[in-house]
This record gives structure tokens, sequence and C-alpha cells, in this order.
């Protein structure tokens, strides 16, 4: 039976009058990628922040691995990794001394994390600038060792925000490899929150699409399809597009 990772019950936060996410309901699955998808300022990074413990929903609750995050943003925090689309690093040090860092952080011996990192940096194809501080990393470099820290926690969900953004083709094909590998080998659940419609359509199984901190579709690609358009042939653009005239005004 699958197993729930991710689930939002009535889920919403405001800003003074403003409600920013809107009582949204969402399950995520063990192992699955699920994609977020929505314009700027639709409510996804509010989201995530519940579901990392780092806000507070005003209604509603949120849950990960079980846990609910503003009871206990510690233990979600140790189940899930989060690779936000600026990752910060000590940029004077080597991309082997940062993860080493992150893994005894998190309670890994440095023997242990020293053989992990090395690992993971090769897993990511970073093995070869070893002796680069990250000051010198290209935005590319930084995503990739990124994935590679927020992994040494072996982590059980991973949330994912524009991962790819600095990256060129074939480095986001091989991120993109990489992340449904690393799903079909350890069954990791991935959240992956992008504007890539043809990124998302590639690795996603299903997705969610915020408008205005409302969830307006949610499913697979080919369920979307049938719903909107009465059969399997439309492709996520055109799922997307059906939700907004020319302006950009979202149907109701
Ligand atoms: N701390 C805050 N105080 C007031 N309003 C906020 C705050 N954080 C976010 N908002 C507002 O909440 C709404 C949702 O923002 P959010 O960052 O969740 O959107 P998003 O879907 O992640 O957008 P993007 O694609 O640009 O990252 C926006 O209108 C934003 O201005």
């Amino acid at each position: 039976m699958a197993e729930t990772i991710i689930e939002l019950v009535n889920l919403t936060k405001k800003y003074r009058s403003f409600t920013a996410v809107d009582h949204i309901h969402l399950t995520v699955e063990k192992g699955e990628i699920f994609g977020l998808l929505g314009p700027n300022g639709a409510g996804k990074s509010t989201t995530i922040l519940m579901m990392l413990g780092l806000t507070e929903p005003n209604e509603g609750q949120a849950k990960v691995c079980g846990i609910d995050p503003t009871r206990h943003p510690i233990e979600v925090k140790r189940r899930v990794g989060y690779l936000p689309e600026d990752i910060g690093f000590y940029d004077d040090r080597t991309g082997l001394e940062n993860l080493v860092y992150t893994a005894m952080l998190n309670r890994i011996s440095e023997a242990e994390a020293t053989q992990k990192a090395n690992a993971l940096l090769k897993r990511v194809g970073l093995e070869n600038v070893d002796g680069k501080k990250t000051g010198k990393y290209s935005k590319g470099m930084r995503q990739r060792l990124g994935l590679a820290d927020v992994l040494i926690k072996n982590p059980q969900v991973i949330i994912l925000d524009e991962p790819t953004s600095g990256i060129d083709p074939q480095g986001v094909r091989a991120f993109l490899d990489l992340i449904i590998e690393l799903r079909n080998e350890h069954g990791l659940t991935v959240l992956f929150s992008s504007h890539n419609l043809h990124q998302v359509e590639q690795v996603c199984d299903r997705v969610g699409i915020f408008v205005q901190g409302k969830i307006c579709a949610m499913g697979t690609i080919t369920d979307l399809s049938r719903q909107l358009f009465g059969d399997a042939d439309h492709n996520l653009e055109d799922i997307y597009n059906s939700f907004f005239d020319e302006g950009g005004v979202h149907h109701e």
C-alpha cells in the first residue's frame, strides 16, 4: 500500500488580510516526484516554508513523514532536504569540506562523512573539481553541490525550488536523470517547484497548479489533459495555459 509522505489539509497562510495560501489539500506518496507549478506569487514558496516549519499556518495542518512541522520542525528537517534556488556555502572552503561539514552537523562521523561526500561529489559530477573553493564555482556547479549537500543526510524527502536555473542544457538533463535515479534506487520522494514546464513534464509523476493561493488543478498530465480537453493528447503547456487568459488572468 502507498505510504503518504506529505499531507496538507486545509493549509492556509495569511499575511495580514492577504491570503497567500488558501485552504489547500495535497497528498504526496512515497517515491513520487510531484511538480509545484504556478506564476510568481501564487503561493508555492509559502507552502514549502510551512512544510519545513519555517512559517506557521493560520489554519489547517501540514504533515511531513507523519510529523507536524509546526510542532516538531527539527524532526522534519532531519528527514527533509531542502534545496533553495540559491544555496549558500562557505565560499572559502572546497565542495568536499562543505559536504563533510553538513554531514557532521547531521551527526555523521568524520570518516563516514568524508566517504559519503566523495561518493556524492562523484555522483553529481564534481569529483574533478576537488580543491577548488566553492566561491569559484559556477552557478551550475553550486546547484549540483547543493543537491549533494541535501543528499548527504539521507533524507526521505527532497524539496527542490527552481533547482535547474543557471545550469546548461546538458547539465539539466544530467540533473533530472539523477533525480529520477535517486527516486528509483532509494524510493526518495521529491517535490519539484519550477517555472520550466518542459522540465516538470519530463520528471514529475503528478503536478499541482497553484493560482492565487489555491491549487486549481492536480493530477497526472494525462488525467489533466482528459479532464480539461477530453483527450490525452495535450501537453503540460496546454494544460497550464488553459488556466490563464492572454493577459495572464486566471479563468474561474
Ligand atoms: N513575508 C511576507 N509578507 C507579506 N507577504 C508575503 C510574504 N511572503 C510572501 N508574501 C506574498 O505571498 C504571496 C505568495 O508568495 P510566494 O513566495 O509563496 O509565491 P511563489 O508562488 O513561490 O512565487 P515565485 O514563483 O515568485 O517564487 C505573494 O503575493 C507574496 O508577495
